[in-house]
């Protein structure tokens, strides 16, 4: 571990990795405000120790979890506002941008909300995967425009990320039906809308979210049921404009089966991906914080705001 790595960072880095801190938008909002942190408490003398600083936080940071852009797209943001020749001027720039990083991101999912609302009809059932802050501030604002909303809820192996769901559903009156993951085919034709969130919008328009998503949208797509993925443009993955693949993440098999009952089936190999990628055809609309886009078209939207490429702050020079 990189000693200049403030303690803060290192245990929001920790958190993000056990998952305590899980989720696109809320990791995002939390490198942000590590990076702040280090900013805020670094003792470099010299603006080429700031610098060097920051970039092992985002370094730790950035190493954590490989699959939700949110996390490197935080982290450009942060660092590209540094632009001084004082430390004094530094640690500045950077509490400033962390700042207008997390004002913006509250804004993006209020905005986008109001735009995933109008889809919502006033009765409609939704079928949800996983957990999702962009998707429930969608519900939210349907709920404030008076629609009546009900939802049927996945529960999300292998981490039930589908119980806060339900939870935070129920606290917005909505009323929740809790399924296993397998049910979801069965329960697929009482639903108006299939809605999730994503980790990553790679350009050509597939959604990079929760394990499970793929096989709902598919089966979504049989029973004519429309798919809605709502996405703030913080999860638009730069690099797939120019050619690199998003990497699924794969994580501990004791998440899946303890090590007791695995010795009892006779140690079979296990797999845990977190995440599964769901192609275009089978996505009916991506809500931003910019309207909605059908999926082949998000790349415009791409280019618009990343230009042709990224930066990568977090490499030493
Ligand atoms: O797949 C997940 C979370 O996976 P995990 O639990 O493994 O982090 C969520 O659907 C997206 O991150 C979007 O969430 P949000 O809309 O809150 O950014």
């Amino acid at each position: 571990m990189d000693e200049r790595v403030h303690p803060e960072v290192r245990r929001i880095a920790d958190e993000i990795d056990t998952m305590e801190i899980r989720g696109a938008a809320t990791i995002a909002d939390a490198v942000a405000r590590a990076l702040r942190t280090q900013a805020e408490e670094s003792d470099a003398i010299d603006p080429g120790a700031f610098r060097g600083e920051l970039r092992a936080a985002a370094r730790t940071l950035y190493e954590t979890r490989p699959t939700a852009v949110s996390l490197p797209n935080a982290l450009r943001y942060v660092l590209r506002g540094m632009s001084s020749t004082t430390v004094e001027g530094l640690r500045q720039n950077v509490v400033e941008s962390a700042d207008e990083f997390c004002a913006r991101l509250d804004r993006a999912q209020a905005d986008l909300g109001h735009v995933g609302a109008n889809r919502l009809r006033d009765g409609d059932v939704i079928m949800t995967h996983c957990h999702s802050t962009d998707a429930l501030a969608c519900v939210e604002a349907a709920v404030e425009q008076g629609k009546h909303i009900e939802a049927i809820v996945k529960e999300t192996r292998p981490r039930n990320q589908g119980h806060i769901t339900a939870s935070e559903l129920h606290e917005m009156g909505v009323p929740v039906t809790l399924i296993v993951d397998s049910a979801a085919r069965r329960y697929l034709n009482d639903v108006d809308h299939v809605l999730v969130g994503a980790d990553a919008v790679a350009a050509d328009g597939s959604v990079i979210n929760k394990i499970g998503t793929s096989g709902l949208a598919v089966n979504a797509r049989d029973r004519g049921t429309p798919i809605m993925v709502a996405a703030q443009t913080l999860k638009l993955h730069p690099g797939t404009m120019t050619g690199h693949t998003v990497d699924i993440e794969m994580r501990d098999t004791d998440e899946v089966i303890d090590d007791e009952t695995l010795a009892e089936l006779g140690n079979p190999t296990v797999k845990n991906p977190a995440f599964d990628v769901t192609p275009p055809r089978y996505v009916d609309a991506i809500v931003t914080e910019r309207g909605q886009f059908p999926p082949e078209s998000i790349v415009i939207l791409m280019r618009e705001l990343f230009g042709e490429g990224t930066t990568e702050p977090w490499v030493e020079p």
